[in-house]
């Protein structure tokens, strides 16, 4: 989802860098181009270097005003940005937290004012005294590809569109009953996943590792292709072209976490230097395109009566809704229904995967704890039963591997960004609207006022331990926290743990010949969520 791509500043630099200089001559170049063309550049370059330079003198006026937090100074026009290079950013800026404190004040391009929170105290502070101030989102450039921003929950403004569509998606897939209700429909789709895992398992291939954050993917896809449209939407994951769907959506995830010059200097937005409104464009109207499909087919069963499910999925739901048309809508419109229903799996998708994948390289680091887990895990459920859902709650060991997980590899760094709604004083200093607000949660998850030897994996700190992921606690939040904290936290808790359960119960692990857990690289990288860098490769042994 893009807003999860206010990062955008930092690698951007690397990639403006490097195709500026090389495109522009290009396309300057090319013989057919005609001289109006040219001439047309060269005018609006000098007329947006002019408005840089009044921009900057405006703002500087303008912000001398305030008491803004403190912050590294940054070169003119491009501010932070070059400091803050790289595919981890979360590590730099919270590497400034020695020098400036709790909160951090960044300048992106000219005009992206950002305040980072770096630690558990002011998190709370935003959070408990602050939270309705800060609670709007930032629409970056790719967002507005086919208006995916006009029915989006997660960019949605802080008011009533927000409001209705948190709660209708709430009551239809993510309240505890609902949860419970639909537990077979996921069971299913993790018997394909096993199935899938265990062919994989004994071709030839295996020794070198298969990539399982893949195979989790799939499953968390079709997981919620069932609960939304009562469809696996892949049923072979070998072969992507049968699914136009999934390529669209991977499509998409990939576009909005590319950092984007045109978000940091929207003047050129008209020229999409990378040429990612284009491809955006081009996945999103495939995908919405193929929604559409499932939306007609839908209602030409009902028109003929074909319908015969006992649940009505989510699908069902939004299309027989009826509001007061006051503060909901009366009817949702084709195109927010389409997008409600992309943005389940753009959200639920990527972030659960990444979450089992980096719980599972952890456990195949520290060998202990995957042995103390397994044991957990065949003492509660035996050997020849499967994982059932209802079996989370009996494994305290699993759950402490999960959330210590979280603690140090959440899937989203910095939240989805928020928005200040309006001027207000934080700490002590003055935050104008429209600031970008990140919550550095891979920071708050290792600050030492709060964790002990926090760089290190023990899951046992948890054990007998309070601290829970759902938002009230604030020292781990990769959930989030306040009113814009993760929707699907019932669900992709409950998928997350079902996968991870599952995979421990079925299989033993094990790393290719040639990695050892000491060599197993764990740099990350940012796209949509904060992946592992080098997909982790495993070695599956039936148990
Ligand atoms: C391990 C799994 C997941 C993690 C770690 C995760 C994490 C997050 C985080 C950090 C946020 C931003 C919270 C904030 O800004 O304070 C978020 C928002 C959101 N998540 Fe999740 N998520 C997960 C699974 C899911 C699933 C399964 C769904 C739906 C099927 C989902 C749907 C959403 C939506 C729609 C939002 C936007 C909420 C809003 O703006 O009001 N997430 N998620």
């Amino acid at each position: 989802m893009s807003s999860y791509a206010y990062l955008r500043d930092h690698t951007t630099i690397v990639k403006y860098k490097n195709q500026s200089i090389n495109l522009l001559p290009q396309i300057l170049g090319k013989k057919n181009m005609d001289w109006e063309l040219n001439f047309y550049i060269l005018c609006s370059t000098i007329i947006f270097l002019l408005a840089f330079i009044f921009l900057i003198y405006k703002k500087k006026s303008s912000f001398s005003k305030y008491n803004l937090p403190p912050g590294p100074n940054g070169l003119p026009i491009f501010g932070n940005m070059f400091d803050l290079a790289g595919s981890e950013p979360y590590k730099k800026i919270a590497s400034l937290k020695d020098k400036y404190g709790p909160i951090l004040w960044l300048k992106i391009g000219p005009s992206m004012n950002t305040m980072v929170i770096q630690t558990v105290n002011s998190s709370s502070e935003l959070f408990k005294n602050h939270d309705v101030t800060f609670s709007d989102r930032n629409i970056v450039d790719v967002n507005l590809a086919h208006n995916f921003y006009k029915g989006s929950m997660a960019l949605a403004p802080y008011g009533n569109y927000w409001r209705f569509s948190r709660r209708i998606c709430t009551m239809e897939m993510f309240v505890h009953k609902r949860i419970n209700e639909t537990t077979l429909i996921r069971q299913e789709s993790m018997n394909k996943m096993l199935g899938w895992i265990e062919k994989k398992a004994s071709s030839r291939g295996v020794l070198e590792g298969i990539e399982l954050t893949r195979y989790v993917f799939l499953a968390s896809f079709n997981m919620l292709g069932n609960l939304i449209l009562s469809k696996d939407l892949v049923t072979d994951p070998e072969s992507e072209q049968g699914s136009a769907f999934f390529n669209a959506m991977k499509g998409i995830m990939e576009w909005s976490g590319v950092p984007n010059i045109s978000d940091i200097f929207p003047c050129l937005k008209m020229f999409d230097i990378q040429g990612l409104r284009k491809k955006m464009k081009r996945d999103m109207g495939k995908a919405i395109e193929i929604t559409k499909k499932f939306i007609e087919e839908r209602i030409e069963e009902r028109k003929k009566g074909e319908e015969n499910k006992s649940i009505k999925d989510l699908l069902d739901v939004l299309l027989d809704f009826e509001g007061s048309g006051k503060d909901e809508p009366a009817k949702l419109s084709e195109h927010e229904i389409t997008i409600i229903i992309l943005e389940m799996f753009l959200a639920g998708t990527e972030t659960t995967s990444s979450s089992v994948e980096w719980a599972l390289t952890e456990l195949l680091r520290h060998p202990q704890a995957m042995a103390k887990v397994k044991l957990e895990i065949s003492q509660v459920i035996g050997p020849n039963k499967k994982f059932e859902e209802h079996d989370i709650d009996s494994l305290p060991y699993m759950q402490a591997i999960l959330k210590e997980s979280l603690r140090l590899h959440p899937p989203l760094p910095f939240l989805i960004p928020r928005k200040a709604i309006q001027d207000t004083k934080f700490m002590g200093h003055d935050v104008p609207k429209g600031t970008q607000v990140l919550v550095n949660v891979w920071a708050i998850g290792r600050d030492p006022e709060c964790w002990n030897d926090p760089f290190e994996f023990m899951p046992e700190r948890f054990l007998g331990s309070k601290v829970d992921v759902k938002g009230q606690i604030h020292e781990l939040i990769p959930f989030g926290a306040g009113r814009r904290m993760c929707v699907g936290l019932p669900l992709g808790h409950r998928m997350m743990h079902f996968v991870f359960g599952s995979l421990l119960h079925e299989f033993d692990w094990e790393l290719p010949h040639n990695v050892s857990p000491k060599s197993i690289n764990m740099e990350e990288s940012m796209g949509i969520t904060a992946r592992k860098k080098q997909p982790l490769k495993v070695i599956p042994k039936r148990v």
